[in-house]
């Protein structure tokens, strides 16, 4: 398939270089098994229909980037703990499923502002992602490398090996889950504020207890993989025919995007996702226009096939509010089916004095509030939200509870790329969800 893409412009690509290590690669992945089964993504494509009939709530989150050092036991279990957490109090206050997706096991390619990086006078090329060079800023390291492709697919082998090991064996079980809940409302200062809710799902959960309300919804949970597609020579060599329906799936995960800097109509990466069946988004960015919605549902979903199109909005804070409504209302004049939802991360990053990229807590759930306001207001369901995350205590994002300062950011910054919000802030963030749906509902 990527010879079939090769006559169109593909944004964001690196410079491999070495032709023949890149056929190595390319011929090394072909021969690799799946790591997602055709049949999952559609269940997953089942699960997002009900997002689009304001049904069900999506909760999508993980790393900007992840890294192949991140790949141990400690840090997947963290930040899947988190995820588990923060679905278990949006369930009980969206009063619906909620589909649980991470941003793991493949989100491993970034695209840049800029092709290089400079420092100390010194030019060389950007990082792109561990499946294409290193974060060094040494010239081997920043040498896009063809091989880093075999070693991003085992990498997410061993993570989606490690997922598929926890959420079916025990650890997502609905009452320990509550319990980390608890312990957070019990022993963070960030967490007493939500007391009262978390009190609340403790009710519900004893009260399904004790009329014996017993599943195996409350001990396994479903949770797939997702990450943007933007390396074309590592999505197109995973890109099977599926042997049920002899259609192409992109087997590398069970959800792909096309990022914003990505999704020209014309362009390579939407022509590759109109051509997979696997359920897909495309982030929309405050530039996006109603007729661009259009052609590009026009292209991706012409069959408006239930599940298959997410629109990930990412507006920033300050123009949600007038950017949002005329998207929503021509989708909804055109009849589209796909669902929406926020990304409150990617329009509302700055630079803080120090340097480091950062975003402030504030400005994300601000951006979540006019996404609910907007839907509220138009009628149309806010389908889920879609973010930055990490399990661990870093200090990456700027306020919350337990409050992190632009002079402390330099403590715990650990992000290859973009800024995440650590345990707590994220934890804050479903709470403050919880307690937004609770008023709207
Ligand atoms: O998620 C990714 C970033 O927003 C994207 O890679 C751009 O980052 P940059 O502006 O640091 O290049
Ligand atoms: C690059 C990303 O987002 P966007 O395409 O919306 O800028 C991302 O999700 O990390
Ligand atoms: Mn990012």
């Amino acid at each position: 398939m990527r010879s079939a893409l090769a006559e169109l412009p593909a944004a964001q690509q690196p410079e491999w270089g070495d032709a023949s290590r890149l056929a190595d690669a390319v011929a090394e992945l072909r021969a690799m098994p799946p790591l997602v089964f055709a049949g999952e993504c559609d269940l997953l494509k089942q699960r997002l229909a009900a997002v689009s009939r304001g049904e069900a709530f999506l909760l999508q989150g993980g790393d900007c980037a992840e890294t192949f050092d991140g790949i141990t036991a400690d840090n997947v279990r963290a930040k899947l703990k988190t995820l588990l957490q923060m679905a278990v109090v949006l369930t009980y206050a969206a009063s619906m499923p909620v589909v649980k997706v991470g941003r793991l096991a493949g989100q491993y390619a970034k695209p840049r502002s800029k092709p290089s990086e400079t420092r100390d006078g010194e030019t060389l090329p950007a990082f792109r992602g561990d499946i294409v060079n290193g974060v060094e800023f040494t010239e081997q390291a920043r040498t896009p490398d063809p091989a880093r492709m075999v070693r991003a697919y085992n990498a997410s082998a061993a993570a989606l090996n490690l997922t598929r090991a926890f959420v079916g064996g025990g650890f997502a079980d609905l009452h320990q889950v509550h319990a980390w809940n608890t312990d957070f409302v019990r022993t963070s200062p960030a967490g007493q504020r939500y007391e009262r809710i978390a009190g609340r799902i403790d009710q519900a959960l004893r009260f399904m207890r004790a009329i014996d309300v017993d599943s195996e919804n409350v001990r396994k949970v479903e949770l797939y993989s997702s990450h943007e597609a933007l390396l074309l020579d590592y999505e197109t060599a995973l890109t099977r025919v599926d042997s049920r329906t002899g259609a192409p799936y992109d087997v590398s995960g069970h959800f792909l995007w096309v990022g914003e800097r990505t999704r020209q109509l014309d362009g390579a990466h939407i022509e590759f996702a109109s051509r997979i069946r696997n359920p897909i988004g495309v982030k929309v960015g405050p530039k996006t226009t109603s007729d661009d919605l259009i052609a590009l549902a026009e292209k991706l979903d012409p069959e408006r096939e239930p599940g298959r199109l997410t629109f990930v909005t990412r507006m920033g804070a300050e123009k949600i509010r007038d950017g949002l409504p005329p998207l929503i209302e021509k989708a909804m004049a055109s009849g589209l089916v796909a669902s929406w939802v926020c990304d409150p991360m990617h329009g509302n990053t700055y630079e803080a004095p120090s340097g480091h990229k950062t975003r402030r807590f504030d400005d994300v759930m601000d951006e979540v509030r006019g996404f609910f306001e907007v839907h509220r207001s138009l009628g149309s369901h806010p389908g889920g939200l879609h973010v930055e995350l990490t399990g661990d205590d870093v200090t990456e994002c700027v306020g919350g509870g337990d409050p992190i300062a632009e002079d402390g950011l330099s403590r715990r910054y650990e992000t290859v790329c973009d800024p995440r919000l650590n345990r707590t802030q994220s934890l804050e963030l479903a709470f403050l969800v919880a307690e937004l749906l609770e008023t709207t509902h």
